[in-house]
């Protein structure tokens, strides 16, 4: 037996009935699934934008941006598809506060059973507002509380490795994104692809929180996710050809999303924008692989310490990573709608 303390939480299946999805927000939910799946596939032209901030702390200002979004996605979405970046839950380099799942009071108490709720709760309004939403799979639980809201999964750069994160992906509704590693190795995520293309069986729980045997079919819309590392960006154009050979070589469609920022934006979200330019260039120019970018944005630019008093706190900018703010966002979105405008079919 672990040396540890179980406190118990409630089961998923108990959390669907305290919170359903409507039947409004169970076809945005599909919606975003199949949009996304459709661009993967090069039947839908647009540009998947990935965009939102680097971690949802406070529920009431994610929802806030979450309206302004859902505004400048519809009057972009002949050429972009966007979709809010809502992450609960973060991976650590060493230690730090892990997501609102994990620790909703942001004071160390780890009430994950309210964080649960609270993901699910908030992920209920922002899909309510016809707006889809991607989130990263860290905890391999965590889907049974709240993926049937989500259109996009994420597997971070320090779990792409992870046989548990390839298992799960395999299983999942949505397509996932792989990460390159940290160390900027695309092989990793090539080796996550193929292991998620394919069926598996392990252990898990089902949707009353008993043990089972976990068996998925294996999930074809995994992609590779393209966020620099081992000290530089990779969204260049060598980079991108490069992935584009290292997925052909194993017969992997060459689909590839360009996160902006990270270790493409050496965590400078002043960046962003310039690397967002230059892939919107790319795609000008004729490539045809990459089908997505990834930006972190919320309403104020940069970020913040999270203080020993909460009401510190400034109002929506993110307490991990450095976000641009809504005026940029609205701003570097619309010109790429602009410079992709017109150019419908260039990816087909
Ligand atoms: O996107 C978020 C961070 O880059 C990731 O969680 C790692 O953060 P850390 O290096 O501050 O722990
Ligand atoms: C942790 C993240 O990214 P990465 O896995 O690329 O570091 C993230 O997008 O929040």
């Amino acid at each position: 037996m672990p040396d540890a303390i179980f406190e118990q939480v409630p089961a998923p299946a108990e959390m669907y009935r305290r919170m359903p999805a409507s039947e409004r927000i169970a076809a945005t939910v599909q919606a975003g699934r199949q949009t996304i799946r459709d661009i993967l596939d090069r039947k839908d032209d647009r540009l998947l934008v990935v965009v939102g901030p680097c971690s949802i702390h406070d529920t009431e200002a994610g929802l806030d941006y979450a309206q302004r979004l859902a505004a400048l996605a519809d009057e972009l979405s002949d050429t972009l598809y966007v979709v809010m970046r809502a992450y609960f839950e973060k991976p650590r380099t060493t230690v730090g506060w892990k997501g609102l799942v994990n620790d909703p009071h942001m004071d160390d108490s780890c009430r994950i059973g309210e964080g649960m709720a609270r993901a699910r709760q908030f992920l209920l309004a922002v899909n309510a507002l016809g707006l889809p939403v991607a989130t990263e799979a860290l905890d391999p639980l965590s889907p049974h509380y709240f993926g049937d809201l989500i259109s996009w999964t994420a597997i971070g750069a320090r779990t792409t490795e992870s046989q548990v994160h390839r298992e799960l992906s395999s299983g999942l509704a949505t397509p996932v994104g792989f990460k390159n590693g940290t160390d900027g190795s695309v092989e990793t995520a090539v080796n996550a692809i193929l292991s998620a293309a394919c069926p598996h069986a392990f252990m898990g729980m089902d949707q009353d929180g008993r043990p089972a045997i976990v068996r998925t079919q294996g999930n074809r819309y995994c992609h590779l996710v393209m966020r620099g590392g081992g000290g530089r960006p990779n969204y260049d154009t060598v980079s991108i050809h490069l992935a584009e050979k290292a997925l052909e070589k194993h017969h992997i469609p060459a689909n590839i999303i360009v996160d902006c920022a990270h270790a493409n934006s050496w965590k400078q979200h002043a960046l962003q924008p310039v690397v967002l330019a230059d892939v919107v260039n790319q795609i000008r120019e004729g490539n045809r692989a990459i089908r997505g970018v990834m930006i972190e944005s919320f309403i104020e630019a940069g970020n913040q310490p999270i203080p020993a008093d909460l009401g510190d706190l400034r109002y929506g900018c993110s307490v991990t990573d450095a976000c641009v703010s809504w005026p940029t966002t609205e701003k570097i979105l619309r010109q790429a709608g602009q410079r992709l405008a017109g150019r419908r079919g260039w990816q087909a």
